[in-house]
C-alpha cells in the first residue's frame, strides 16, 4: 500500500447520523494511526460532490426520510458506486445496509431503490426491534444495540454476516450481508467502537493484509462489559 493516507469516506452523516454511527469513522482512523498508518476521514455531506477516489465508505443508520435522501442521492451521485465497483471497502449498518441492498420499504409502505451494492432487500416489519443484539460472525461474537422497523432477507449476491444469539437483526435469525468488500449490520454501538474485530477486518481488507494486533486492556474491557450485559437473562 502506497505512503499516502487511508481516506475513509463518512457519508452522508447529516441525513444517517441519528444512531452516533459516524464513531465508526474516528475508530477506523485511531486504529489505523496508533500502527503507524496515516488515516483521515473525509466527511461527504447532502449536497457534496460524492468522490470514487477514497479507500473506505462508512453509512450510519437513520429515520425513515434520511434513509430515502441518501438512497436517492446516492444513486444519482454515483461516485460510492463507482468505487465499490473498483473494490472500495464499504460498511454500512441498519439504514446504511438498506440502502446498499437492491431496494427496501419504508415503513409507510413506499418502495425505495437502493444501490443494489447488496443482495438484500428489506421491508416493515410487525414491530420495532429495539434492545442489545448479539451476532456470531467469523469474526467472533459482535455485540451492539439495535433500532429498527426493517426486515431484511438476503438473496444468493450476499451472504449474511452471521447468525444472531440475542436480539432480531435481519428477522430470520441471520444478522447483516456481505459481498466482496461491502460489509453490512444492524448493530449501532458504535459497532466498530465495540467490535475491534471487525474494524481490523475493514483495515484488513483496506491495506490488504490482516493488521498488526494492537493490545488495548481498556477496549478488551468495554467488550467484555457489553457481552456480559448482552447475555444477561439469555440461555448461551
Ligand atoms: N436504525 C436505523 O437506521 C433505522 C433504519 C430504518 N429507518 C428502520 O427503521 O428500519
Amino acid at each position: 500500500m502506497a505512503d499516502s493516507a487511508v481516506r475513509i469516506g463518512l457519508v452522508l452523516p447529516d441525513v444517517l447520523g441519528t444512531y452516533g454511527d459516524s464513531g465508526n469513522a474516528v475508530v477506523l482512523r485511531q486504529r489505523m494511526r496508533w500502527r503507524g498508518m496515516p488515516a483521515d476521514v473525509v466527511e461527504v455531506h447532502y449536497g457534496d460532490p460524492v468522490p470514487d477516489s477514497l479507500d473506505v465508505y462508512l453509512l450510519g443508520g437513520g429515520e425513515d426520510e434520511g434513509q430515502e435522501l441518501a438512497a436517492d442521492y446516492l444513486r444519482e451521485h454515483a461516485g460510492l458506486r463507482r468505487a465499490a465497483a473498483r473494490g472500495a471497502v464499504v460498511f454500512g449498518v441498519c439504514a446504511g445496509l438498506q440502502v446498499l441492498g437492491t431496494s427496501f420499504r419504508t415503513g409507510d409502505g413506499r418502495r425505495h431503490d437502493g444501490l443494489g451494492l447488496l443482495d438484500v432487500v428489506t421491508g416493515p416489519g410487525k414491530r420495532r426491534a429495539v434492545g442489545e443484539i448479539v451476532v456470531e460472525t467469523p469474526a467472533g461474537p459482535l455485540t451492539g444495540f439495535e433500532n429498527h422497523l426493517g426486515v431484511t432477507t438476503v438473496g444468493p449476491g450476499s451472504r449474511p454476516l452471521g447468525r444472531v444469539r440475542t436480539g432480531t437483526g435481519n428477522g430470520d435469525g441471520t444478522d447483516g450481508a456481505v459481498t466482496g468488500h461491502v460489509l453490512a449490520t444492524y448493530l449501532h454501538g458504535p459497532a466498530l467502537a465495540r467490535n475491534p474485530a471487525l474494524a481490523d477486518l475493514l483495515i484488513g481488507w483496506v491495506t490488504g493484509s490482516p493488521p498488526a494486533d494492537l493490545p488495548l486492556p481498556e477496549v478488551d474491557e468495554l467488550r467484555r462489559e457489553r457481552l456480559r450485559a448482552a447475555r444477561g437473562g439469555a440461555r448461551w
